[in-house]
């Protein structure tokens, strides 16, 4: 999916929500413990619900991953499943990928050719040449970590040079050599307030991805303060907050109220900033 087409689908749908797809079998609802694969069930009916509200999908490969051949299998299925109702949602598979040039490229086929979704997470630790296999497939985008939610993002990534630039910094500008913003994009927490002030100095006009509503706690309303564009410029995702609201036979609904409430937020904010 392009930039435009992204742009297009958040001013279309008034929202610039993604919805996490972190299916945790010891979780979902128990009457889809039954079905042959719970985690395509559970994913397909979240999905079914929530797609009027969201411009973006973001399975965690580690809710996947975690249950071997099946997980797997519910993995593709999922992604199969939006590429063919939902053409429309961008599929980001956070992955957090990114090793020696060669290991690269097959992480890079595999998620791009292979699986076939838009965009990938990628961590910047291993420098340019564990990046740059998965950039120049058209219509696909990286997601590289900059500045996460978690605490442990003050262990390094907040750390100082000592000229005082911070290391998120110094990922940002060095990344944004590598590629534009038509397909490299952040992952900034929401968790992060002010700090998206900081971001949009270095990197006005990408997307950011920003984890950390709803159940870590950020706030929406501070997020878009610092860190909206006039192009919007940001996905804001939420998982548990969403998949998670009820664990009972009206999960699906109740996940569909959630994703409602956030995108009536979203429209409220895409209003105030004329997008
Ligand atoms: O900085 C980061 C990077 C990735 N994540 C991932 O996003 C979701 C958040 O889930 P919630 O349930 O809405 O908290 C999850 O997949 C994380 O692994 C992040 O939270 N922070």
């Amino acid at each position: 999916m392009t930039r435009k087409q992204l742009i297009d689908n958040i001013k279309n749908k008034q929202s610039f929500l993604c919805v996490g797809l972190d299916p945790d079998i010891k979780k979902i609802p128990q009457h889809l413990l039954d079905c042959e694969n719970p985690l395509f069930e559970f994913n397909r009916q979240i999905i079914d619900a929530t797609a009027p509200y969201a411009v973006a999908y973001k399975p965690n490969l580690a809710f996947y991953e975690s249950l071997g051949t099946e997980g797997w299998i519910a993995f593709e299925k999922t992604v199969n499943y939006l590429r063919e109702h939902y053409p429309d949602q961008l599929i980001i598979a956070d992955a957090k990928r990114g090793d020696i040039g060669n290991t690269s490229r097959m992480y890079a086929q595999s998620f791009f050719e292979h699986l076939g979704v838009d965009a990938v997470t990628v961590a910047p630790y291993m420098g340019e040449d564990s990046v740059t296999p998965f950039l120049g497939y058209e219509g696909k985008w990286v997601v590289l970590l900059a500045l996460t939610s978690n605490k442990g993002s003050h262990d390094f990534q907040l750390t100082e040079d000592t000229d005082g630039t911070r290391l998120f910094e110094k990922v940002i500008t060095t990344s944004s050599r590598w590629a534009s913003p038509e397909s490299m994009m952040y992952v900034v927490g929401a968790t992060q307030g002010r700090m998206f002030e900081d971001i949009r100095r270095l990197a006005p006009d990408n997307f950011l991805l920003v984890p950390g509503v709803g159940a870590q706690g950020g706030s929406l309303e501070e997020v878009c303060r610092y860190g909206m564009t006039p192009d919007c410029g940001l996905l804001v995702n939420s998982s548990r907050g969403i998949i998670f609201a009820s664990d009972g036979t009206d999960f699906a609904q109740r996940a569909a109220e959630e994703a409602k409430k956030l995108q009536q937020q979203m429209a409220e904010e895409l209003k105030k900033f004329s997008v």
